[in-house]
């Protein structure tokens, strides 16, 4: 989902995996002159953005050794499935609570899906990410691996998901891969 992470977590992956790192949302950025994605959205609607966003994950597709920043809608388009798997692909399981949080505090400006009104950013928000969230849930969950914070909070003895850092968060993303390996391999081996 949007403002999960991805980026934070992705750049620590990358490093601690000796990967280089990419970010869709800034590659198309850099294909479109460098107009943002939320101008791309209101000069040229959602569809022409989601069109470019399949292009750059079909280039990606075809690196090797990479940590990817998809954007938060990539899960919607069954064909961008199809590039992802060429990868292993993580879902950032951030309670929405949280996300609302973290994203108010920077507000929504950037954010072409979410409400950029005055007002209670945090509730607006965090209902417009529930509903796209109804819309999605079952798309991100075909990833091959989760990493849940509110899990890792447990695990840790931590009441808020906000205490988690991202080197933590990171660390668990690589275990979850691990695991989704390992099964892998068992499964190959039967
Ligand atoms: N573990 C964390 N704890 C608290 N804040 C975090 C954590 N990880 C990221 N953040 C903050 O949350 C915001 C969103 O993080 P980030 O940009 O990495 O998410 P994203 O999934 O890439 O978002 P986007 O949808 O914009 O691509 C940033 O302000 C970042 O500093
Ligand atoms: O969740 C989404 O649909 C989006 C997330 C962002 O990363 C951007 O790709 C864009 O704002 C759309
Ligand atoms: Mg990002």
């Amino acid at each position: 989902m949007m403002g999960s992470g991805k980026t934070t977590v992705g750049k620590i992956l990358s490093q601690a995996l000796g990967y280089s790192f990419s970010d869709c949302d800034t590659l198309i950025e850099q294909e479109a002159d460098g107009i943002s994605v939320a101008e791309i959205f209101k000069l040229h609607g959602e569809g022409f953005f989601r069109d470019k966003e399949t292009e750059v994950l079909r280039q990606l597709s075809l690196m090797r050794c990479v940590v990817v920043s998809t954007g938060g809608g990539a899960v919607v388009r069954n064909i961008n499935w199809k590039y992802m798997q060429k990868g292993i692909t993580v879902w950032l399981d951030v309670p929405l609570d949280a996300l609302a949080q973290r994203i108010s505090a920077v507000g929504t400006g950037s954010r072409p899906l979410l409400p950029n009104e005055s007002g209670d950013i945090y509730s607006k928000t965090f209902m417009r990410l529930s509903s796209l969230f109804e819309l999605r849930g079952e798309s991100y969950a075909n990833a091959n691996a989760r990493v849940s914070l509110e899990n890792i909070a447990a695990k840790l003895g931590e009441r808020d998901v906000s205490n988690l850092t991202p080197t933590v968060i990171a660390i668990e993303a690589l275990e979850q891969i691990e695991v989704f390996l390992k099964e892998k391999e068992g499964h190959n081996e039967l």
